[in-house]
């Protein structure tokens, strides 16, 4: 059995964080595991409280899944506060990270802070060195370099300035993009960039996109897909389900984890340029 892990944030929802990733885990017959880093009171229309877990809980739910059932690859979302990033960086520190997916969750679609910004730093300085992926959106990305994402240059720009803290590859998402048909989502690894482009899908029930992706590259680098395979096949997973997102709740709804099954492969046009 393939295993994964998240060390994430719950959200009571459903929709996004810890259960969407198990949710994805499970849709791609990977064994997944948790570790919570805090609790979120949060549904569709937004984050209504945030109750950290302890560094002491943190560390021992990473230590109890680790010490005995082990995995193949892991996958960290909202981190809270630099106490609990300090605690995810021993286990990074010690090799205990495989195939580590950092998804640099700070602001939730809701505009809920799911990242205290004193711990940008520390992010950056003590858990980028060890990723083999770093997958900003376009706001995260601007707030991580100061580089403001205006055109095809500066996102090269930024993809560039977030490697160079250390990571294997960056792919920088382009949900937010505003006013276009098309979204495109850039990889970068130090040689080359790889675009993936798709029809826009016009469509507010996008909750938990940032979480399903990057779980879906996760699962898919556990079963020891490349990464840019992981990365293409983890796009049509989240395509597709946007694609079909459901109105659930007031707000914005949750994407469709299950939509894979039943689908169309969605058209995703991918191009390579030698960086
Ligand atoms: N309207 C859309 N149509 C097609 N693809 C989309 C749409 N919105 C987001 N995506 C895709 O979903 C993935 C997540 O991208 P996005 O930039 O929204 O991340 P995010 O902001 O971290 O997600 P979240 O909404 O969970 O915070 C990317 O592959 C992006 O291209
Ligand atoms: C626990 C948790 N983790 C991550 C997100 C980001 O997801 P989104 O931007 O889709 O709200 C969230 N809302 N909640």
């Amino acid at each position: 059995m393939i295993r994964a892990l998240t060390i994430a944030g719950s959200d009571s929802g459903g929709g996004a964080g810890i259960q969407a990733d198990l949710k994805t885990f499970q849709e791609l017959d990977v064994y997944g595991m948790s570790a919570i880093t805090a609790l979120t009171a949060q549904n569709t229309l937004g984050v209504q409280g945030v109750f950290p877990a302890s560094a002491e809980a943190l560390r021992a739910q990473i230590s109890s899944v680790l010490d005995d059932i082990g995995t193949d690859a892991v996958k960290t979302g909202m981190l809270v506060d630099e106490e609990r990033i300090n605690v995810v960086a021993e286990f990074a520190q010690d090799g205990k990270l495989p195939k580590f997916i950092l998804d640099p969750v700070m602001i939730a679609t809701s505009g809920a802070e799911l990242l205290d910004p004193s711990a940008k730093e520390a992010l950056m300085n003590k858990l980028f060195p060890y990723a083999a992926l770093i997958t900003p959106n376009i706001p995260e990305a601007e707030a991580i370099t100061g580089i403001e994402a205006n055109s095809l240059k500066s996102r090269k720009d930024i993809a560039k300035t977030i490697l160079s803290y250390g990571a294997e590859a960056v792919l920088l998402k382009g949900g937010h993009e505003e006013g276009t048909d098309t979204i495109t989502d850039i990889y970068y690894d130090g040689a080359e960039f790889r675009y993936y482009t798709v029809p826009k899908i016009n469509t507010v029930h996008t909750h938990g996109t940032g979480c399903t992706y990057a779980a879906a590259i996760t699962a898919y680098s556990a079963a020891n897909k490349e990464m840019k395979d992981a990365i293409y096949a983890a796009k049509c997973f989240i395509h597709q389900a946007i694609m079909e997102a459901s109105p659930i709740g007031g707000g914005d709804g949750p994407v469709h984890h299950a939509a894979h099954r039943t689908a169309e492969k969605p058209p995703i046009f991918t191009e390579v340029e030698q960086g």
